[in-house]
């Protein structure tokens, strides 16, 4: 399903933003913004008190696992929701009332709701129908976007949709969207159902659409290794509330808590406690406590997460120094290509994560085998 929208229901567009600052764009560059929206069901808050603000032309995604209220935040946007408080803003103006039909927006859901009984062609030119435009400018505009997302319209048009793969069906939903002429297209977790490999592959084409078409693009989905992929921006949601916004490089470079570095994927987090209001610390490996230097000091019995990323280890050579080292034990070993990745035991039990170059491979027979990190390589993160 897709919200149409008629070009009366258009905003006045303001200027254009500068597209290369990150962070929070200012009221007048953002196209949508959410201020304070809060939404329950019965005694239940879903989203609770959450605001952003959507620049124009941009890539931006909600992200965040299953419960954290993502759809509920999306329908809100879409306006299949009302908000139980707050406002949601389209160029300034607040469009809490305005019902799906009337927004410049339309949506891509997972399920992609494509006609099984229409062609390609038809289904892409399916709400120009709607709009009244005349048969031989449908076909020309269904051409064009059939060829602008690399679907041969000589081979596809005709088609019947049914007889599509996964990705390009796709590819037909978004050239629908796209037909719509929406200021703002919205994605429901449209890539969950499709096979790893080519997700990769349209990952990359959607973001590639995005650019070329200069569409402003609000993603969903629950993977963050998928946001960072393809988005600008990206907005951390945990029970309802934002954890984090920021462009893949900031949230990479300083996730704000354990849950978001934890949530980017493999990382290690050590659960260390300050012992004295230095840089001294030890970290709890559950069998026993290891002395460790952190990046910074600590009040004593002052507890943190100890964020190191498993690249930032390394196998130290005989007499080689670092700002941390501590015995290890190879458990076993990964191939990721040019890389290995090692799990390693510092204490029974306590495993950690490492990843080097295939060149950079210990004697993983050797006993005696260090594992360091320099503390510029390790962050102290709230829980
Ligand atoms: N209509 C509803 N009535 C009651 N509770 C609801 C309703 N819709 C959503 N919820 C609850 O709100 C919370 C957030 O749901 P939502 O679907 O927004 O999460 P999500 O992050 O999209 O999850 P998922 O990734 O599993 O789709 C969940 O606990 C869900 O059970």
């Amino acid at each position: 399903m897709v919200a149409p929208f008629t070009a009366s229901d258009t905003v006045a567009p303001s200027a254009r933003p500068s597209a290369s600052a990150s962070g929070q764009p200012s009221p007048r560059e953002a196209i949508l913004e959410a201020a304070g929206v809060t939404k329950r069901f019965g005694s239940f808050t879903a989203v609770n008190d959450v605001s952003f603000r959507i620049r124009e032309g941009e890539f931006f995604t909600l992200v965040g696992p299953s419960g954290s209220g993502k759809t509920t935040l999306l329908r809100m946007l879409v306006g299949m929701e009302k908000p139980t408080a707050g406002d949601l803003l389209l160029r300034g103006k607040v469009i809490n009332d305005l019902p799906p039909n009337r927004r410049p927006t339309c949506m891509v859901f997972q399920s992609l709701a494509l006609f099984p009984h229409m062609s390609v062609g038809h289904n892409v030119e399916f709400p120009l129908t709607i709009a009244g435009m005349a048969s031989d400018e449908r076909r020309t505009r269904a051409w064009e976007l059939l060829a602008q997302l690399h679907l041969d319209p000589n081979r596809y048009y005709d088609k019947n949709v049914m007889q599509c793969s996964g990705g390009e069906r796709q590819r037909v939903a978004l050239a629908r969207a796209l037909a719509y002429d929406p200021e703002i297209i919205f994605f429901d977790e449209p890539l969950s159902a499709i096979d790893a490999r080519l997700r990769k592959v349209l990952q990359k084409e959607l973001k590639d659409i995005q650019r070329r078409t200069g569409k402003t693009f609000c993603y969903v989905t629950h993977s963050l290794e998928e946001a960072m992929v393809m988005s600008d921006r990206v907005a951390i949601l945990r029970a309802g509330l934002i954890e984090q916004i920021g462009t893949p490089d900031e949230i990479y470079a300083a996730p704000r808590n354990a849950f978001v570095a934890e949530f980017m994927g493999e990382v290690n987090l050590l659960p260390v406690t300050g012992r004295d209001g230095t840089a001294a610390g030890t970290w709890d490996t559950g069998r026993g406590l290891l002395p460790l230097t952190l990046p910074s000091p600590l009040a004593a019995a002052q507890s943190r997460k100890l964020l190191i990323r498993p690249e930032s280890l390394r196998f130290l050579k005989p007499g080689e120094e670092s700002g941390n080292a501590i015995r290890v034990r190879v458990l076993n070993e990964f191939s990721l290509g040019s890389r290995i990745q090692y799990h390693v035991e510092a204490a029974p039990g306590c495993t950690l994560t490492v990843e080097r170059l295939r060149e950079d491979r210990p004697d993983t027979g050797d006993s005696g085998l260090r594992l360091g990190w320099e503390l510029h390589d390790s962050q102290l993160l709230e829980t």
